[in-house]
């Protein structure tokens, strides 16, 4: 059994290179975490904080370490779809863009190590959403303490990367809009505001502050901390129901089971946890069956729930070039709220100082020399798809139906739609007009609901924000994965901690949901030790 790709490059320092002989002085570990990603390196780096307790990691990627191409957060889109991506694709979507791709990192830091690190604490109406869906103990109050004890650099963009012309869109879209400025969009709760982000970042020289950077590169010296990387997780081991261990090819290709005396801690994100979930017979039965994997325990909740932002692209040519300073080009967004019966934004915008036409190219718009983008997005989705296998061989991708526009009322596609109706205002209104020579597309002659819609839905693009597959809900809810502690419902021993548990995805971009998820798991851990 292989990961679905493998690097040529090699790990490279010490914690990347324990020896064969040193795995032999360590073969059962306290705790196993699969998947040292975004989740993962929090869940690690706190448990190892206690010396006894021996925690391994199995990372399918290499680390990160001294590698720049990595570590500059600006090089991010160097990233996408290269030797570092799993690179999933999306199943025939009817209503919208077949060809979006779904970066996933394979390195360690997971999605933390290739994303843009836009950190935006959820908003209290997010996490009061997850409690009223059963996630009890997950509400605003209680989950304001982990942001608290992040050890991410979260800043916001720095005076020398605001970029000129993202400066006048913020000033363009607060005259145009009527939503206030916003400087520090996480020092308290918002409806809508223009601003530049808080990122995860170090200004001083654009390194990012990751997962691994923050909560990994510190501790690499830990006896107790055995990071196995290019390793690949095959199957969950379990001895009735409980989980003992998991199954592994290492970098090497020998195959070896690593066991945990305390838990098993999948980490593997939204696309990888559910997919090795159901090679392990932990999913539907009968699609289970219906491949030929054997059923271990009959979970429907697996898979089913896939979220995602979506979201559309307008672009303009600008009068010639953009000055070059930024954090990682798209470093200012606005948030609105359309219907005021809600308790946060319903429309998200992301402001790119680059023209983002790779969707529109597949539709005959030209990549103009000089230009910029928004992005509107839909900050609560409302179509819901499903991961599921379509074979019992786990080199094979799974499917990825997002089902997106599917929604009954259209909700999704019509945000979108008043979205760029709402960016076009916002080009009109200076000082950003002055910038901007000509819309490319959708173009200025495409104005009709219907139009618009079909423009919005064919060129649409994710945010990259899969989440939700192995939702957590009540404990007699049937349908969830996990219960509020985490626990996969019916088994013991093994926990989720990723994007995979959102019950629903955050108004915000997720990945500081993310880390409090990883921060909230460690603290069940201890507790319950
Ligand atoms: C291009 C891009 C840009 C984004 N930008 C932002 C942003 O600016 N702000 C924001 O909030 N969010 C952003 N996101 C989303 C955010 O990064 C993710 O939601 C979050 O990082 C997911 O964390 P995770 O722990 O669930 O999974 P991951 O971070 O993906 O971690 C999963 C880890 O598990 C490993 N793994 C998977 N399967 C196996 C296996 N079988 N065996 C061993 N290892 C395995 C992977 O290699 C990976 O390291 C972005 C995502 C992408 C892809």
């Amino acid at each position: 059994m292989r990961p679905p790709c493998r690097s040529p490059h090699a790990p490279r320092r010490r914690a990347a290179a324990r020896t064969a002989e040193e795995q032999l002085t360590m073969p059962e570990y306290d705790y196993v975490v699969i998947g040292g990603g975004t989740a993962g390196s929090v869940i690690a780096s706190r448990l190892t904080e206690h010396p006894d307790t021996r925690v391994a990691v199995i990372e399918g990627g290499p680390s990160d370490v001294d590698r720049p191409e990595v570590l500059t957060l600006r090089r991010w889109m160097g990233l996408l779809g290269g030797d570092l991506d799993y690179d999933y694709p999306t199943t025939e979507q009817p209503r919208g863009n077949s060809h979006i791709r779904h970066s996933r990192a394979r390195v360690l830091g997971g999605c933390s190590s290739h994303n843009t690190l836009i950190a935006f604490k959820p908003l209290p109406s997010d996490w009061d959403e997850w409690e009223a869906a059963g996630a009890a103990g997950w509400g605003a109050v209680q989950m304001e303490a982990y942001y608290a004890r992040l050890l991410n650099n979260v800043v916001p963009v720095h005076e020398k990367d605001r970029n000129a012309i993202a400066r006048d869109f913020v000033s363009a879209a607060e005259a145009a809009v009527g939503v206030p400025r916003v400087e520090g969009f996480n020092s308290r709760p918002f409806t809508e505001g223009v601003g530049f982000f808080d990122l995860a970042y170090h200004p001083e020289d654009n390194k990012r502050s990751s997962a691994s950077v923050a909560y990994l590169h510190p501790f690499l010296d830990r006896p107790n901390l055995h990071l196995m990387l290019e390793t690949w997780a095959y199957r969950i081991e379990l001895d009735g129901t409980r989980a003992t261990g998991v199954r592994v090819r290492t970098a090497d290709g020998r195959e070896e089971l690593v066991t945990a005396r305390r838990e098993v801690l999948l980490c593997a994100g939204a696309v990888d946890s559910p997919r090795l979930l159901l090679h392990s017979g932990i999913g539907p039965a009968g699609d289970l069956a219906a491949l030929g994997i054997p059923v271990v325990h009959d979970l429907p909740g697996v898979g089913e729930n896939l979220q995602d932002h979506p979201e559309s692209v307008i672009v303009w040519e600008t009068e010639g070039p953009i000055p070059d300073n930024s954090a990682m080009d798209s470093d200012a967004g606005l948030f609105v709220r359309r219907d005021p019966a809600r308790p946060g934004p319903d429309l998200m915008f992301h402001f790119y100082q680059i023209p983002f036409t790779d969707n529109p190219e597949r539709l005959g718009y030209r990549r103009p020399e000089h230009g910029v983008s928004m992005t509107p997005n839909v900050p609560k989705a409302r179509s819901r798809g499903r991961l599921y296998l379509t074979s019992a061989d786990p080199s094979v991708k799974p499917a990825l139906d997002f089902r997106y526009f599917t929604d009954e009322d259209d909700h999704d596609a019509r945000t979108l739609v008043d979205g760029i109706r709402i960016a076009r205002q916002i080009a009109r209104t200076e000082p950003l007009a002055g910038w901007l020579a000509r819309e490319v597309c959708p173009g200025p002659e495409v104005t009709g609901d219907e139009e618009l819609s079909e423009y919005a839905r064919r060129v649409a693009h994710t945010v990259y924000h899969p989440a939700g597959t192995c939702r957590m809900g009540a404990a007699d809810d049937d349908r969830a994965v996990v219960d509020p502690h985490l626990r996969i419902r019916g088994l013991d021993g093994i926990r989720i901690a990723d994007a995979s548990v959102f019950p629903t995805l955050p108004a915000v971009n997720p990945m500081i949901g993310v880390l409090m998820t990883g921060e909230r798991c460690a603290e069940l851990l201890r507790g319950e030790r």
